[in-house]
């Protein structure tokens, strides 16, 4: 499905950056001999066991070499890219940048803007993606094939779409994490053995996870089907609602969309 085209990321070494090339490489996607990495420091081997992959520090190498060119660095350091892609495909995975920055950045208008989540490690990532008006019909399917190899990959309608969804699922594996922290320090205030409280809040919060994705439906459904027994669950959901665990969660949201449109 690569076409045989060759896959640039900079920032190749990074969380993403190493994510996506690996997730490419082990589902054959792309062959070593098509993947270019590049970061400033070389830092880690993340791709040690592909000997064949080109890792370079300079990126007007990788622009060279490159007929796909990811930008998988952090929003800060775009200042730092200084390349002409000449009208390449540039994916760019950066939060809180325009595809409008950076087209003008690198020179390029067929800039696709997508949104992986850090369970791209994992090959679990929803990976949303938004293609400015010169991404052709041929790009579109080539970068839906090198997305999905994260996890879930689905193009948006608009660019607005995608800087939401930065905030929900881009952010989105920190906020069970969160929960997970928070249930962790109620567990160890109440005297529970430590390693007990990091197994079952751990094996609770997947297998919760995993039931939901089984069933299917709205997750709404089992909330309200736990309630109807009117017991420990109804207790303890009945008063984090009333306490606004709903509005604090929007409220969450609300400053994670305001950041991810230029406007927090
Ligand atoms: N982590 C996450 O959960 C998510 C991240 N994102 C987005 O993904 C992007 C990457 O994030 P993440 O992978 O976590 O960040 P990391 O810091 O892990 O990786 C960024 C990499 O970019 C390299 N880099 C920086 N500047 C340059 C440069 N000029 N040329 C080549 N390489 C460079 C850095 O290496 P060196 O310093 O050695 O050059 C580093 O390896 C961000 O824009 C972020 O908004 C989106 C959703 C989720
Ligand atoms: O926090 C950030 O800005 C990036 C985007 C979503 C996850 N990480």
């Amino acid at each position: 499905m690569s076409q045989g085209a060759v896959i640039g990321i900079i920032g190749g070494h990074g969380w993403m950056g190493r994510a996506l090339g690996l997730s490419l490489l082990e589902q054959g996607i792309v062959s070593a001999g098509q993947l270019v990495v590049s970061s400033r420091s070389w830092s880690g081997n993340a791709y040690r066991d592909w000997p064949d992959v080109r890792c370079v520090k300079d990126n007007h190498e990788l622009v060279a070499l490159a007929d796909v060119i990811v930008l998988s660095i952090r929003p800060e350091d775009l200042a730092s890219v200084d390349i002409e892609a000449h009208d390449k495909l540039v994916i760019s995975l950066l939060a809180m940048a325009s595809s409008q920055e950076v087209s003008s950045k690198v020179g390029s208008r067929r800039v696709v803007r997508a949104m992986p989540n850090a369970a791209a490690e994992i090959r679990r990532a929803y990976f949303p993606w938004y293609a400015s008006q010169q991404v052709t019909e041929a790009d579109k399917q080539l970068v839906q094939a090198l997305l999905e190899s994260c996890g879930m990959a689905r193009e948006l309608p608009t660019e607005g779409d995608l800087d939401y969804l930065t905030a929900l699922s881009g952010a989105g594996p920190a906020y069970p994490a969160l929960l997970a922290q928070s249930m962790l320090e109620h567990a160890r205030q109440k005297g529970i053995d430590d390693d007990i409280a990091l197994e079952a809040v751990m094996q609770t919060l997947v297998g919760g996870s995993l039931l939901l994705e089984g069933l299917g439906a709205d997750p709404g459904e089992m909330v309200e089907r736990l309630i109807s027994y009117d017991g420990t669950t109804a207790k303890g959901l009945r008063t984090m609602i009333d306490g606004g665990i709903h509005q604090t969660i929007h409220r969450g949201l609300e400053a994670a969309h305001r950041a991810a449109s230029g406007s927090g």
